[in-house]
């Protein structure tokens, strides 16, 4: 177990280095999707909340029921990211950038995915994908966001995560992070994760090796967050390919 106290004076960067990630890694191969426990301190899950309010900080305003993506907004920081976010973006990608090139690897496919986040977002700009796409949501009572995918152009990246910015059955209810796998002539299974406030999910963006006995097939994943009862739930999306 960590040193509590070391945990609380690191900086965010030191933090994503000491997870677990051989074991962040084998959870990924076996189901797909890994939770990251505690992540973000509670005082960083706020500052992060009340960017939300400040205008500036963002390149585009999404209200969900506009569109029938749901009930509720969100919003699409520009850059710069704040330093919080972009460490985020930066520091997770590269552990995800091996998983990502192991799962071509299994699919017979040659690794592609470059080791660290600049290269990679270089290849999004080449397709016009200039514009970031770490987001903050936002839900009330009655809200809720239906499964989709985040593809903002040819070029994505195979994982994405999304952290939890307030107390679950404390400062809201419901409001579980879905995921459905539809396998390939079978019946879809779901995931309803209940994510602790600083928590966070890493899964799959579009589809998913899974070994069978007749070799490795791929599954589609779609993500969304069952209705809110009560409350305001906060999250934070961090995406790493920009988007057109
Ligand atoms: O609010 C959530 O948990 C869903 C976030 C989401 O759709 C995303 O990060 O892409
Ligand atoms: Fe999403």
């Amino acid at each position: 177990m960590r040193n509590p106290v070391l945990h609380m004076i690191n900086g965010i960067d030191k933090r994503i280095d000491a997870l677990d990630w051989a074991s962040l890694h084998e959870v990924l191969d076996v189901q797909g999707f890994a939770e990251i426990p505690a992540l973000l301190q509670e005082n960083e899950c706020a500052s992060l909340r009340a960017m939300y309010e400040e205008e500036a900080r963002f390149r585009t305003r999404i209200d969900m029921a506009r569109y029938r993506f749901g009930i509720g907004e969100y919003r699409y920081f520009q850059a710069p990211l704040p330093p919080l976010i972009q460490s985020l973006r930066e520091r997770l990608y590269p552990e995800l950038a091996v998983a990502a090139n192991r799962w071509l690897l299994r699919l017979g496919k040659e690794a592609s995915y470059p080791a660290d986040l600049q290269p990679f977002l270089e290849q999004c700009h080449r397709h016009g994908q200039t514009r970031p796409t770490p987001l903050l949501l936002k839900y009330e009572a009655g809200g809720y966001n239906c499964l989709h995918q985040d593809m903002y152009g040819d070029v994505y990246f195979p994982f994405q995560v999304v952290f939890a910015l307030k107390r679950r059955d404390i400062d809201y209810a419901g409001g579980e992070f879905l995921l459905v796998e539809q396998r390939p002539r079978a019946q879809s299974r779901g995931h309803a994760l209940a994510i602790e406030q600083g928590s966070a999910v890493i899964f799959p963006t579009q589809r998913r090796p899974v070994s069978g006995t007749r070799g490795t097939y791929q599954t589609t994943l779609r993500h969304g967050v069952s209705t809110v009862t009560w409350g305001t739930r906060f999250s934070l999306g961090i995406i790493f390919h920009d988007a057109q």
